[in-house]
């Protein structure tokens, strides 16, 4: 089932991240890898560790230098240091050559690395939105591409620096070699006639060959006992996160399973073996029997003993305090957590034959403006992904974005921004009700979508949906939503709830009386 690590770590974060069991399930390894300010501090820490090390070094060489070169001198005369400093020289343009495109794959290496983090980031932080749009498959896809041009890079760059590594192996071979001959020629040119063959031998001991390249081997060893220490410690906490890995992933099959199923992408009413009426036989989208729901860590009573059923033209409006479980509600909807007690069905499918919700922090992904308003579709199926533009900028339109489109350069020009920097809350929210009109699902699951907006422009969006045929559960606290549903579902706390009829505003049903 794991190829390999790597393939793991990116399908089990997914898996966790986008089948609902992020709420249970983060912990401190997932918190370790994917934290960015403790991976900053560490490559900072290391830097200076790297940087004192080379200071030293840079303040102990033009002396050990000086003191090598007249020794040199005193040993082999001009020729001697010539040729070590000429060695050098020829040593250094080669090493130039072969170091500067190991330069620029780093820089990219870094880069992508950045990309890649930024990527896991960006799905951390939003794993709730794109687990209310079923975006796992899109968004694995994504982060996926990203570890794969890293990978493709790390590769090559490993390949320029074979070639490094051989011309600095062998710049110290010859440089070993060359001490050995800088010390032969005065010998046998008889600058050393006089000497005893002892002294002599003394003299090459001095400058052997032996002592240098033990020299190297030992500096060699060293280096190579750092880096595996290195490795050993990186392979330990990898084994570590595999193994956590591997229980999650066994908790999430015993538990999700069905779930998983029932939820599968192949709903989303794109497959075109599937007719509609197969795949949403009643006009209704939820059914809830005697539900409870309770927060799944704390416990927390929100709901007790509701009996719901969402149909098509029926509007629903929940509201409550803060914290009454408004979201936590569209959390059991959506199937990212179970009830406490009683069941919940959705009779309808994901997407644009049945259900989509727009979550309460809007979800961007990385990518085109057109990608940003078909998401989540082109990626999974790519064919159907061929828009219509003119839709898409109609839409842009009457969500009031068209000048969006003179400030990205196009619907499908590349851009380099993250959207949340760009756009304003209220354009995120303009931008993801284009999404919601593009996807034109027959139920939409609103939760307070436009409370970044006026309500001028949140009475326009909701009678577009309207006019597109939509059945809205909404969730709001403004009293100006009300017009457009005709249930209202107030929680108050404490699992009670009230449900009204909003025509007589009269309470139809409540367990307890709010
Ligand atoms: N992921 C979570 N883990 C644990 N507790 C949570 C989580 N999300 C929400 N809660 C708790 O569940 C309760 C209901 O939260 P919920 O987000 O449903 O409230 P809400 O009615 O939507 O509030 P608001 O109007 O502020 O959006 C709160 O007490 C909250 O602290």
């Amino acid at each position: 089932m794991y190829v390999s690590w790597r393939k793991t770590l990116t399908e089990d974060l997914h898996c966790q991240y986008f089948e609902g069991q992020v709420y249970y399930t983060l912990n401190v390894l997932h918190e370790d890898i994917d934290n960015p300010d403790q991976r900053i501090s560490q490559d900072v820490e290391r830097f200076c560790r790297q940087l004192s090390s080379m200071a030293s070094k840079l303040i102990i060489s033009p002396f050990t230098l000086a003191y090598y070169t007249y020794q040199c001198f005193h040993s082999t005369g001009w020729l001697g240091p010539v040729s070590i400093f000429g060695y050098f020289v020829i040593g250094t343009v080669v090493n130039k050559m072969l170091m500067s495109p190991i330069v620029s794959k780093l820089v990219q290496q870094e880069k992508l690395e950045g990309d890649f983090r930024f990527k896991h980031m960006q799905i951390r932080v939003n794993a709730e939105p794109a687990a209310f749009y079923r975006a796992g498959r899109v968004e694995h896809m994504r982060t996926d591409r990203r570890l794969q041009s890293l990978l493709q890079t790390q590769r090559e760059l490993m390949g320029k620096e074979l070639w490094l590594y051989i011309g600095i192996n062998t710049f110290d071979y010859l440089g070993s070699i060359l001490s050995y001959v800088v010390i032969a020629i005065p010998i046998f040119s008889g600058v050393y006639g006089d000497l005893t063959p002892t002294e002599l031998s003394s003299l090459v001991s001095k400058n052997a060959f032996v002592s240098i390249y033990l020299i190297s081997c030992f500096s060699q060893l060293i280096d190579l006992s750092t880096t595996v220490s290195d490795v050993a410690g990186y392979t330990h906490r990898i084994g570590e996160l595999q193994e956590t890995l591997l229980n999650l992933s066994r908790q999430w099959k015993d538990h999700y399973l069905e779930a998983k199923t029932s939820w599968d992408l192949d709903k989303w009413g794109l497959d075109s073996s599937r007719s509609e009426e197969e795949m949403v036989p009643e006009d209704t989208a939820f059914l809830l029997e005697r539900v409870t729901l309770a927060v799944p860590s704390s416990g927390k009573l929100l709901i007790k003993d509701l009996n719901l059923k969402i149909s098509q033209g029926n509007n629903l409006l929940i509201v409550g305090n803060t914290g009454t479980g408004k979201t936590s509600f569209l959390r059991v909807l959506s199937g990212l957590w179970e009830s406490t007690q009683g069941s919940v069905s959705m009779l309808t499918c994901f997407g644009p034959h049945g259900v989509v919700f727009l979550p309460q922090r809007p979800f961007f992904t990385d990518g085109t403006l057109r990608e940003q308003v078909i998401y989540p579709l082109k990626e999974i199926y790519p064919l159907s992904g061929s828009a219509d533009d003119e839709r898409i900028l109609r839409f842009l339109e009457l969500a009031g974005l068209s000048d969006l489109l003179a400030r990205t350069g196009g619907l499908d020009q590349q851009v380099d921004w993250n959207w949340y920097d760009i756009l304003s809350p209220g354009e995120m929210q303009r931008l993801s009700f284009t999404r919601l009109f593009y996807l034109q699902p027959r139920y939409a699951v609103l939760d307070e979508a436009t409370s970044a907006l006026t309500e001028e422009v949140e009475h326009e969006l909701y009678h577009t949906c309207i006019h597109l045929g939509m059945t809205l559960i909404s969730v709001g606290h403004r009293t100006s939503l009300e017009r457009f549903h005709s249930w209202i579902l107030r929680l108050c706390g404490g699992g009670r709830w009230e449900l009204t009829k909003n025509e007589s505003t009269k309470c139809l049903l409540a367990n307890k009386g709010c």
